[in-house]
């Protein structure tokens, strides 16, 4: 099941891009022998159209059929073990593609704030969008380290 991330702006350089690209990398390499991966990120730009043209961005952005997750602070609270059950079922349900989708500084469009697969939220206080990315990287990689073994994830 390819991953991928749907995001509002850009990220180039700096601390979240070097953080994004480390925990990628150990999704992928993980993920591989669990039919998880690889991991895309799209980005669709904030500087023109406003939250309508965000939307629509998003839209095209998420592949025909995808199982689609909302990233929302008002989404369900998952323990790491939940997130990486969950992921296991879409994969084994036969799902191609799981998409996540985050916003930029004004959030998510109403239609948007729950997808096919529901919302997921990283905790109840608001995260820059940039964070948000960053630590949805680390628990998808986490997510794949619980299904496939490792000793990364510690209750
Ligand atoms: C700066 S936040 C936007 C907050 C905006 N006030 C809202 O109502 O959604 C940018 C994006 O980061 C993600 N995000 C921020 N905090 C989050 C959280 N606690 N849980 C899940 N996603 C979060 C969401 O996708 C959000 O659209």
């Amino acid at each position: 099941m390819r991953v991928h991330i749907c995001a509002v702006g850009r990220i180039r350089n700096g601390p979240e891009a070097a953080l994004i690209d480390d925990y990628r990398t150990r999704f992928d390499r993980t993920g591989r022998a669990l039919s998880l991966g690889p991991l895309a990120l799209h980005e669709i730009d904030d500087r023109k159209g406003g939250w309508e043209a965000e939307a629509s961005g998003l839209e095209r952005a998420v592949p025909k059929g995808a199982v689609t997750v909302a990233l929302d602070e008002r989404g369900d609270r998952l323990t790491s073990p939940e997130l990486a059950d969950r992921i296991a079922r879409w994969r084994d349900e036969g799902a191609g593609d799981l998409a996540f989708l985050i916003g930029g500084a004004d959030g998510l469009a109403p239609h948007l704030r729950r997808g096919t697969g529901g919302a997921l939220s990283l905790g109840r206080m608001v995260w820059p969008h940039k964070l948000a990315r960053v630590m949805l990287c680390e628990q998808l990689y986490r997510a794949a380290s619980i299904l496939g073994g490792l000793p990364y994830h510690r209750d």
